[in-house]
């Protein structure tokens, strides 16, 4: 054989039990054994919701939810209506999180400012920091990744763009978020190239922290197409019964796809899984426009 190496698997630096366990590789194997299984036992309710919520953290969102509704009990289809963005009522604290999904944002020039600004000479990008102001810290286990903060240029455009789809998209309501006084933008432009991930976290940090009123968080997706890197994703953890930890090792996945704007509550527990890209080309990154709204 010629040509490079194969990549390692899509791997954290010294993963932890769970974060192996949420590998697609893992799941797919998982998945294809119980699709696998003899018709008989493929009826078992608990087998079949063991597939949907396999489907759902590899990412194959719309075939989970139709998993979900086939599920035909009640927990099913709030699942089924949380995946397919039709979830109403009040949202739990417990399990899946709600997110809102909008593709295809961006016109072609809008597109094209952005990519003139990160390659600027000016933009200048810095190791990304966990933690808040004075108090951040390089946390290269934790997170990787650059980040180029508060970038006037990008913010005077497109933060009333984003306010602008929160309003017309009805973001607040299908996140069962009650409306708030904004009273404080955040963006940022994050790059992550080969090895870059962050591991899970909340946006929120701890009381006290200038993080802790936050309250929506926003990624908006681009990159090079066809695309140059692999892996990614953005998971979404499920809460455990108190609210706090994700124990269930239950979560949506979400393909970081050009173009693509999530919304999600900032409180709510996420990880960038490791990007692996051939090369150091930042054209070539997996590139985020990101930030926060503040209530007062
Ligand atoms: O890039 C993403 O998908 C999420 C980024 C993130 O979690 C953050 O910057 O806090
Ligand atoms: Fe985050």
């Amino acid at each position: 054989m010629t040509g490079r190496p194969e990549k390692a698997s899509l791997a954290f630096p010294d993963e932890t039990l769970v974060e192996r366990l949420a590998q697609p590789a893992v799941l797919t194997a998982w998945l294809a054994q119980i699709e696998n299984a003899p018709p008989t036992r493929a009826q078992d309710p608990t087998l079949a919701r063991r597939r949907a919520g396999l489907l759902r953290a590899l990412g194959r969102l719309e075939d989970a939810a139709r998993a979900y509704a086939e599920l035909k009990t009640v927990e099913g289809d709030r699942l089924a209506a949380l995946l397919t963005g039709t979830a109403t009522g009040t949202a739990e604290e417990t399990g899946p999180t709600r997110f809102v999904r909008l593709k295809g944002v961006l016109s072609a020039a809008e597109q094209q400012r952005l990519w003139n600004r990160v390659e600027a000479d000016d933009a200048r990008f810095d190791q990304a920091r966990i933690g808040q102001t004075d108090k951040a810290r390089l946390n290269p286990d934790r997170r990787r990744s650059a980040t180029l903060a508060d970038d006037a240029p990008v913010r005077e455009w497109f933060l009333p763009r984003i306010e602008e789809l929160i309003e017309r998209e009805r973001v607040l309501e299908r996140l069962c978020m009650a409306p708030f006084p904004v009273a404080m933008r955040e963006l940022q432009i994050t790059r992550h190239l080969d090895g870059g991930f962050y591991r899970m976290h909340r946006d929120t940090g701890l009381p006290g922290d200038p993080a802790a009123s936050r309250i929506l968080t926003y990624v908006y997706y681009f990159h090079r197409t066809p695309r140059r890197f692999s892996g990614g994703d953005l998971l979404m953890f499920d809460h455990g019964p108190d609210g706090r930890r994700a124990e269930t090792l239950e979560f949506t996945r979400f393909h970081p796809e050009h173009d693509t704007l999530m919304f999600f509550p900032s409180h709510r527990l996420h990880a960038v899984a490791p990007v692996t890209l051939d090369g150091d080309d930042p054209s070539d990154a997996r590139w985020t426009v990101n930030g926060w709204l503040h209530t007062s």
